[in-house]
């Protein structure tokens, strides 16, 4: 066992300064990156380091050492100290979203030893992936850099890079939501509750969602005076579980924009195209909101954003055509599923999305509900979209 793993695991009680912090400095200053896998390490500390990778080695950092060896009954004195110890290996660069041996991330383990989700240590490594997210955007020249799964290992820069969609988080090359194209043509099937594509069983939409629609179809409404004078916008009809719930309101205009023609059959075979409020905007949002916005004529007090297989990126283009197109008093909403795989991801792309929209002027406010007891078993769709039991609902508006 290296010194550097021997001092992770807290060998010794109570944890003070001057036997942790102290040595941690001593032993990266002797030159150990702590973004070194914890083989690299012990590979280093044997004069080993130019060998090359063990392709079987995880990526368990020091990090998840420290965090998988915290102890249960730690006192806040201590817990100062373990602070001070992942800013150490943060200043040193350590990574914030390596999944170790066990598939776990620093998040993760954090969670499962007793901090939670407002802890110091965990809101530490939600402010290390956010600073390492608009870092990476900032080297991309501002593009976001998205690889082809969630937690995929950028071996060449040492680092991995998580991949938030904005719905079925890709992490199967082989799933059709992976890609807008391939989505777009491939054949979806209604089955009980579910809309699935046909040959692969890739979830679409499910109604487990059912009281995410309901909360968010209210939420459209929460500028407006008076709901039945409203213009609202709903960006993917999928089941038509929010639809539903913003015809209840009867609003004076109800826009729907839809780009699969599967989903368009059942929304001309279901009267959807007979409805007095309704207009349906055939295709892409990102050609049928352009032209609504040259129209100029359009001004909106709700706008929700649920699609499939886009990426965050596409949320930053659609930032930009929701300032043109919404009210003043008006709201903007979607489907939350940001790295909702893990909740280190998922909490940090909450913090992104607040700091992105308040470059529009514009504020995100969120409701925590806890959603649990409806998320379901998973076994038929190829593989779960969303991971923890509780949901970050935003509200978006001008300040
Ligand atoms: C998850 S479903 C929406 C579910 C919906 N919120 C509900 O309550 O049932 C996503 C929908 O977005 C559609 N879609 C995907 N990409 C799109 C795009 N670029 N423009 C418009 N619709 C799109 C899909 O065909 C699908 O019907």
């Amino acid at each position: 066992m290296s010194d550097l793993h021997h001092l992770l695991t807290f060998p010794t009680r109570p944890i003070t300064s001057d036997v942790y912090k102290t040595q941690l400095n001593h032993l990266l200053k002797s030159g150990i990156p702590s973004t070194y896998t914890l083989e690299q390490v012990a590979a280093f500390e044997q004069g080993k380091e130019d060998e090359e990778d063990d392709p079987e080695a995880s990526n368990t950092t020091p990090l998840h050492i420290l965090a998988r060896s915290l102890p249960k009954d730690a006192t806040t004195e201590e817990l100062k100290v373990v602070l001070n110890m992942m800013n150490t290996l943060f200043e040193y660069g350590a990574g914030w979203n390596f999944l170790d041996y066990e598939n776990k991330s620093i998040g993760d383990l954090l969670l499962e030893n007793g901090q939670g989700r407002e802890s110091d240590l965990y809101k530490r490594v939600v402010e290390a992936g956010v600073s390492a997210e608009l870092l990476l955007r900032k080297v991309n020249g501002g593009d976001i850099e998205f690889l082809d799964g969630p937690m995929d290992v950028q071996e060449d820069e040492g680092n991995v890079e998580e991949t938030p969609e904005t719905k079925e988080t890709v992490i199967d090359s082989d799933l059709t939501a992976s890609d807008p194209k391939t989505y777009l043509s491939t054949e979806l099937e209604y089955t009980d509750g579910k809309l699935i594509t046909k040959e692969n069983k890739d979830g679409v939409m499910m109604d487990w969602e059912d009281s995410i629609m309901k909360l968010a179809a209210d939420t459209l409404f929460f500028g407006a005076t008076n709901p039945k004078e409203a213009t609202v916008l709903n960006i993917g009809f999928g089941m038509g579980i929010i639809d539903t719930y913003i015809q209840e309101k009867n609003p004076a205009h109800h826009y729907i924009c839809e780009a699969h023609p599967d989903v368009l059959a059942k929304m001309k075979q279901d009267g959807w195209y007979e409805k007095p409020n309704v207009t349906i905007l055939e295709g892409k949002w990102q050609d049928t909101l352009n032209k609504l916005l040259d129209d100029g004529s359009v001004f909106l007090d709700g706008i929700y954003y649920d699609t499939l297989s886009e990426h965050y990126q596409d949320m930053l283009d659609l930032y930009d055509v929701i300032v043109g197109l919404i009210k003043p008093e008006g709201v903007f909403s979607f489907f939350n599923g940001l790295g909702a795989d893990r909740p280190i991801c998922y909490d940090v792309y909450k913090r992104i999305v607040e700091l992105d929209v308040n470059n529009y002027g514009m504020n995100c406010e969120y409701t925590t509900i806890q959603i649990g007891k409806q998320l379901p078993d998973w076994n038929d769709v190829k593989r779960s979209y969303y991971n923890c039991d509780y949901y970050y609902h935003p509200r978006i508006s001008f300040m």
